[in-house]
Parts: structure tokens; sequence; C-alpha cells
């Protein structure tokens, strides 16, 4: 049988690189991947020139500019605009290069900010959104169209995947800019060495996050990526928008998960919130029914994953 070759975009990132490590030894993939520096998917002739030459037979689209809650706060232009420059880029090259499928990653957060809990697929474009991600939320949710348009006008099989907050080997730990469990990780850990009495944890502690281990939304996506081609293609008929979201089921508060990276570290001291930092959206659980009725559901528990997580941190940080 011939290979499917399938374009890994931002196969550098927390998600790609989780979705490489799913596909790495599987013998029906071949895998196509550049990083920034070899092809920026800002630069349209460039996007055009790498898909007409190589003409995947799948994209899994992970390139975009990702940051934690102040980072979308502070930078809402460019969370908007890179995220929707990258976007067309890659939809115009993929329908000139006749690009059939595709996997395209959104957010959680492009759901509204009050809808109700856990939520739904179709709960998208039924009210206000949280105002933290409001930029980068538009962008995603003009992506989730991108799909659903090209399916209906070419008849692709373009399916946008709603993944909820993510953490994992590679993340990024930068204090101020990362999401929240890099950021904790590090903080706890630095707080550990120096023998500091408190760590800071921003906002009130009370919002409700879904966490995700990586590598297991790199098995959801080989997950997708291997399935028949008429159940992929029932996900992505015209009629239907094409969206499934992927999560584990169960959220935390933000004051409990501070205290599991607490523990994961080994640090003694105390908590404090910061209240001039904002709290987002207060909750945000997903439905992840659609997943579990193909049959996939994630497999790492948070306490495990965390471990996992500060292993990775204590390598390539901390050494
Ligand atoms: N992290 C999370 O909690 C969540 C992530 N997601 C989604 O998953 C996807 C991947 O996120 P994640 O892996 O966390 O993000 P990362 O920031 O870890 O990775 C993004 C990747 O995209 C690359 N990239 C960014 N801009 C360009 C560009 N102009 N041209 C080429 N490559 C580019 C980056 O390369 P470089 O670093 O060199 O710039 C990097 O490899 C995103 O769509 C995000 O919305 C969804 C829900 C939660
Ligand atoms: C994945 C998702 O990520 C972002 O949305 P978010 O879920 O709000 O992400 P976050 O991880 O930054 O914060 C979660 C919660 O945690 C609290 N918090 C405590 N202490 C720290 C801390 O030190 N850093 C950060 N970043 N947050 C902290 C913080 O105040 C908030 O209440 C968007 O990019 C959005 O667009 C998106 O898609």
């Amino acid at each position: 049988m011939e290979k499917m070759k399938v374009f890994v975009a931002g196969h550098r990132g927390l998600v790609g690189s989780a979705t490489m490590l799913a596909l790495k030894n599987h013998p029906d993939f071949e895998i196509v991947t550049r990083t920034h520096g070899e092809l920026d998917l800002q630069d349209r002739a460039a996007t055009r020139a790498f898909f007409m030459e190589h003409r995947p037979d799948h994209v899994v689209m992970c390139a975009a500019k990702v940051g934690g809650i102040l980072a979308n706060s502070k930078l809402p232009v460019e969370f908007l605009h890179d995220n929707l420059r990258i976007q067309l880029n890659v939809f115009d090259a993929a329908r000139e290069a006749r690009i059939d499928r595709m996997i395209f990653l959104g957010s959680s957060c492009i759901y509204p900010r009050g809808c109700p809990q856990p939520i739904k697929e179709e709960y998208l474009l039924t009210g206000p959104l949280e105002a933290t991600n409001r930029p980068y939320a538009l962008a995603k949710i003009a992506g989730v169209e991108s799909c659903w348009a090209s399916n209906r006008q070419y008849g692709t099989r373009y399916l946008a995947m709603m993944p909820t907050n993510m953490y994992g080997p590679g993340d990024n730990y930068h204090l101020e800019h990362s999401h929240v469990l890099p950021a904790l990780i590090r903080r706890f850990h630095e707080a550990k060495v120096t023998a500091a009495s408190s760590v800071v944890v921003w906002g009130s502690g009370r919002p409700r996050r879904e966490f995700m281990y990586s590598s297991d939304l790199g098995d959801a996506i080989m997950f997708l990526l291997a399935l028949p081609d008429e159940r992929f293609a029932a996900l992505t008929h015209p009629d239907v928008a094409p969206l499934i979201n992927v999560g584990v089921g169960e959220d935390v508060t933000i004051r409990e998960v501070a205290e599991l990276v607490k523990a994961t570290v080994g640090y003694q001291g105390e908590l404090k919130f910061d209240a001039t930092k904002p709290d987002g959206t207060p909750r945000k659980l997903l439905d992840v029914g659609r997943l579990a009725a193909l049959g996939w559901k994630a497999k790492t528990q948070l306490a495990a994953g965390l471990q996992h997580a500060y292993e990775d941190f204590l390598k390539r940080h901390a050494a």
C-alpha cells in the first residue's frame, strides 16, 4: 500500500511534537515537516510553493501563534492577525494543491464564555466570547469556518479539532507568556530551589480548567488520521459543522491544580493568589461524547501527567 504523506505544520511545538511521536513509527504514514525558520507560514508565496511542490495527502495544522491568558491580553493584534494570516495562507495553498484531508487545531476557548457545561460542539457561536482571548478565538472560529466552507464548496474533508488546555514535554515555560501549568511548574521549582516562602498563583484560584497531557492529543490525532475514509468523511460531511472536541471529561480549580503542582515538585511553602491578574473564563469543560462514540478516550491521569511534565522540565531546564 502507498504511504499517506502527512504534513505536520508546527511539528516542534507542544502539540506538533506529540503528534510526531504518535505518527513516528506508523507504517502507513510518510511525514513531511518544516521548521518555522525553513518555512514561515505567514509568507504566502513560500507557503504556496511548499504545498505545490510536496502536495501532501493530509495536513495536521498545529502551527499557530499560541500563548497563555496574559500573552493573549497583551498582544491581541498578533493573536488575531498572525493566526488569520497563517490560516489563510495554509487553506488557500491547500486548495490550490488539492489537499483532500486536513486536521485543523483550534481550542476550547472558541466557545461562548457563558455556555452550558460540559460544552457540546453545537454551542459554537451561541453567545459572547471571553474577552481575554476573543481575538485568538475569533481567528480559530474563522479556521473552523474555512474547514466547513471548503468542505461545502470543494468537497474536501477538513476537520477542526478543539482541544482543551494542554501541557506536556517541550512546553513553553515562560513565566509571563505561557499557560498556567508550565508557568506553575517553573515557579514552584524555582521556589523550591531558592527556599522561597511562597509562590504566586494568578487570579482568584476559582476558575476551573480541564487539562490534557499532550501525548494523549497526539494519540487522538493519530486515531483520527487512521480512521477509515468513510468514517472520517462522516465527520466532514458538508451538512455538518466539521468540529470535534478533545479533552479528558473532567476539570479542576486553579487552586486544586496549583496544590497538585506543589506536591509534584515537592515544594513546602505557601500559595499566594494575585488578584491583579485575570481569571479568564470561569469554566470550559468540554463534552467529549462525539470522540468517545468513535472509540477514543484520553488515558493519562492529571497527577501522572504532571509527574512526567515535571521530569521533562528538569531534563530540559534545570540540569
Ligand atoms: N497549548 C495548549 O494548551 C493548546 C493548544 N491548542 C492548539 O494547538 C495548536 C498547537 O499549539 P501548541 O503546540 O501548544 O503551540 P506551540 O507554541 O508549542 O507550537 C506552535 C508551533 O507553530 C510554529 N509556528 C508558529 N508560527 C509559525 C509560522 N508563522 N510559520 C511556521 N510555523 C509557525 C511554532 O514554531 P516556532 O516556535 O519556531 O515559532 C511552533 O512549532 C495551536 O493551534 C493551538 O491553538 C489548543 C488548545 C490548547
Ligand atoms: C488554552 C487556552 O489558554 C488561554 O486561556 P486560559 O485557559 O485562561 O489559559 P491560562 O493557562 O493562561 O490560564 C488559566 C488560568 O490559570 C490562572 N493562572 C494562575 N497562575 C498562572 C500563571 O502563572 N500563568 C498563567 N498563564 N495562568 C495562571 C489564570 O489566571 C487563569 O485563570 C488562552 O490562550 C486561550 O486562548 C486558550 O486556548
